[in-house]
């Protein structure tokens, strides 16, 4: 049974991806910070979910030690953890940086370095990375300048990895604008934000499940962007 591993997956986008591929059948393992009534399902449909801060010293090495524990081989990584954290919310500019480059760059290429061993042993023609990055990368964003930057630095940590990993290992981003809202988000927030893009709606995980699928099912496509932003470019 081919594993296939995924940051931040007990909510949302990450959770969806995980039920997905485990209903196709895939060994997954999941990463989580906060131990969400998901992770439970989870494990009860057969994932290894392992608790993993990455804020806390040392997490990556005891992420790689586990993994490696689990399993010898890796059809996929999808680095999908992320905090969505901003200027206005944390005026601790210095350690708002440093998180987001942590959780969004230092990570992903940290874990691809350790990793890439399992990804090479795959019995199948290809392994994948995927990068979840976002809209921003290609626009910046003034109210998450931080967020937006580190996750630009993702978006480049993927054209280095296609080209040292090829042809075995696949390395891509998924782009998404908005997918789905949070919970929190009022309805002024999501009226103005539904009206930054030209399809002006709310897709949901399916979109990105797609995405991923897609992907996964290409023999062809490395140090690319699947760009899941229903044309916001065009407003
Ligand atoms: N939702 C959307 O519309 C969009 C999403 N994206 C991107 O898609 C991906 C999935 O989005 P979404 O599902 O909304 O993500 P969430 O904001 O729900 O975060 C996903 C998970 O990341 C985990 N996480 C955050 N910080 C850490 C950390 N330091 N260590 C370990 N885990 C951590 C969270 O854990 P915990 O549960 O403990 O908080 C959470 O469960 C993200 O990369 C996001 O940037 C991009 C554009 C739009
Ligand atoms: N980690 C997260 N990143 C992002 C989220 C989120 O909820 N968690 N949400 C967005 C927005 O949907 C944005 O794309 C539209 O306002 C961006 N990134």
């Amino acid at each position: 049974m081919a594993t296939i591993l995924i940051t931040g997956a007990a909510q949302r986008i990450g959770l969806d991806i995980a039920k997905h591929f485990i209903e196709k059948g895939f060994q997954l393992i999941i990463t989580y910070r906060t131990k969400h009534d998901s992770v439970a399902e989870l494990a009860e449909l057969g994932a290894i979910c392992l608790q993993c801060d990455f804020e806390e010293p040392g997490a990556v090495d005891s992420l790689v030690e586990r993994v490696k524990a689990h399993t010898s081989e890796l059809r996929a990584i999808i680095h999908n953890a992320s905090s969505w954290d901003c200027e206005s919310k944390n005026p601790d500019f210095n350690g708002l940086f440093d998180s987001m480059m942590n959780i969004h760059a230092k990570v992903p290429y940290l874990l691809n370095l350790a990793l890439t061993p399992l990804l090479q042993n795959t019995n199948a023609e290809h392994s994948d990375i995927i990068h979840v990055t976002d809209y921003v990368v290609e626009k910046g964003s003034p109210k998450h300048i931080a967020y937006a930057a580190s996750k630009a630095a993702l978006d480049n940590l993927t054209r280095s990895f296609a080209a040292k990993l090829a042809p075995k290992v696949k390395v891509n981003s998924i782009a998404p604008s908005l997918i789905i809202f949070n919970d929190h988000d009022d309805e002024a927030y999501r009226v103005k934000t539904l009206k930054k893009s030209i399809m002006a709606l709310e897709p949901g995980t399916a979109e990105v499940v797609n995405g991923v699928e897609m992907i996964l099912n290409s023999n062809y496509m490395t140090g690319r962007t699947l760009q899941l932003d229903g044309g916001r470019h065009l407003k």
